[in-house]
């Protein structure tokens, strides 16, 4: 018996209802050991979803307003929105076209940047990502998962979108980097060395998140070692190791999410951190993330968190260039229950359901015209 069945098999002799993916992960028995498996090389999967050059000068042109817009050249808002995770790229291709047209209608005021978050890091144990294990069955056919995000990042960069993810593995980083306008480092790896070595070496902008439990000063201190060189451990794009020399990454900022469950949007927090990043001489714009705690894992209040940082630059506070929110089709997530999954709805974090979003997005728009 292989280690589907295994896993499948003692997910359901545990639990009486349909079990769901997250049943059969926390359930696991230690897996029989198998070697490692080949994966394609970054070049092969370059090969079979290629940029045109079209699309590559339309990237290049996106990093460099996403920058222009976190230095302060531009203006604008810069908004990071999209699902939490994008278990399905029917849907997700659904949303891109829908936020391609909001995004026209909002140019003049804010530049949305489409969520494509293909790598989910857990706080424990779950589906950890489309490139993961796209099937959403615990087989975790990375192979085609990669195949899949790499398809899916080019489709959403097509509609005229900007590209955003979070980096998790270091090894990942190859095989989509290339689509990417913007980065973040999440909140459980902004301490770590390797995600700022890995940063330092991108071309797009990056944001670091503070830490889960609050702290701030991981993310300045991420921003200081990514601005440096390093050499760092990495792949070629024949699939090899080698060393990469990383030239350093002087478009990074702070990205508020609040922690431990409190929130760290409001006004005195963003002054707090401005001066933190100031003194370490870094840039002080940030983004705030609207979701997380400081929604307080309540989706519905990313809404409230949006509307009080719209009004903190309307008091003249213009630190705060770029917020984020998780938002799908439809409002909420549900469990990763294979066969009865309801289309267009999160199966990561809840998010907010598509007519909230296009409200939020149009009523920032006016108010920041
Ligand atoms: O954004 C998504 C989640 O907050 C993050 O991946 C952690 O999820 P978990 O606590 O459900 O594992
Ligand atoms: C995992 C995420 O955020 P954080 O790192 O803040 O938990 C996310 O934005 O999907």
């Amino acid at each position: 018996m292989n280690a589907t069945a295994t896993i499948l098999k003692t997910a359901t002799a545990t639990a009486p209802q349909t079990p769901t993916v997250s049943d059969a992960v926390t359930a696991r028995q230690p897996a029989t050991p198998t070697g490692p498996q080949a994966l394609p090389a970054p070049s092969a999967l370059h090969a079979e979803y290629p940029l045109s050059r079209a699309l590559g000068d339309g990237i290049a042109s996106q990093r460099s307003t996403v920058k222009r817009i976190l230095s302060g050249e531009d203006s604008r808002l810069l908004l990071v929105v999209g699902p939490c995770s994008a278990h399905d790229p029917r849907a997700v291709r659904e949303y891109a076209e829908r936020l391609a047209r909001l995004a026209d209608d909002v140019a003049e005021q804010i530049l949305p940047v489409m969520r494509v978050y293909v790598e989910k890091p857990r706080t424990t144990v779950g589906w950890k990502g489309l490139a993961y294990d796209p099937d959403l069955d615990g087989r975790g056919d990375i192979a085609r998962g990669l195949a899949l995000s790499r398809e899916l990042m080019r489709d959403v960069a097509e509609c005229g979108l900007p590209v955003a993810t979070e980096l998790l593995q270091p090894m990942l980083a190859p095989y989509l980097e290339d689509l990417l306008s913007w980065v973040a480092i999440g909140a459980r790896t902004t301490e770590s060395q390797l995600h700022r070595e890995l940063a330092s070496g991108l071309d797009a902008a990056v944001g670091f998140k503070n830490a889960t439990h609050g702290g701030v000063q991981v993310a300045v201190d991420a921003m200081g070692a990514a601005a440096h060189p390093h050499q760092r451990f990495a792949m070629d794009a024949a699939g090899r190791p080698a060393v990469a020399q990383t030239p350093g990454n002087p478009h990074t900022h702070l990205v508020l999410r609040g922690g431990s469950g409190e929130p760290n949007y409001r006004a005195d927090h963003v002054r707090a951190a401005a001066a933190a990043l100031e003194s370490a001489g870094q840039n002080p714009r940030l983004m705030v993330d609207c979701s997380h705690a400081n929604a307080r894992k309540d989706h519905r209040r990313q809404s409230e968190v949006m509307l009080d940082v719209l009004a903190q630059r309307e008091a003249g506070n213009l630190n705060l260039a770029a917020l984020m929110l998780e938002s799908f089709l439809h409002e909420g997530k549900q469990p990763l229950t294979p066969g009865a999954l309801r289309h267009g709805v999160s199966i990561t974090d809840a998010c907010i359901g598509w007519e909230t979003t296009e409200r939020l997005v149009k009523t920032a728009a006016e108010r920041l015209a």
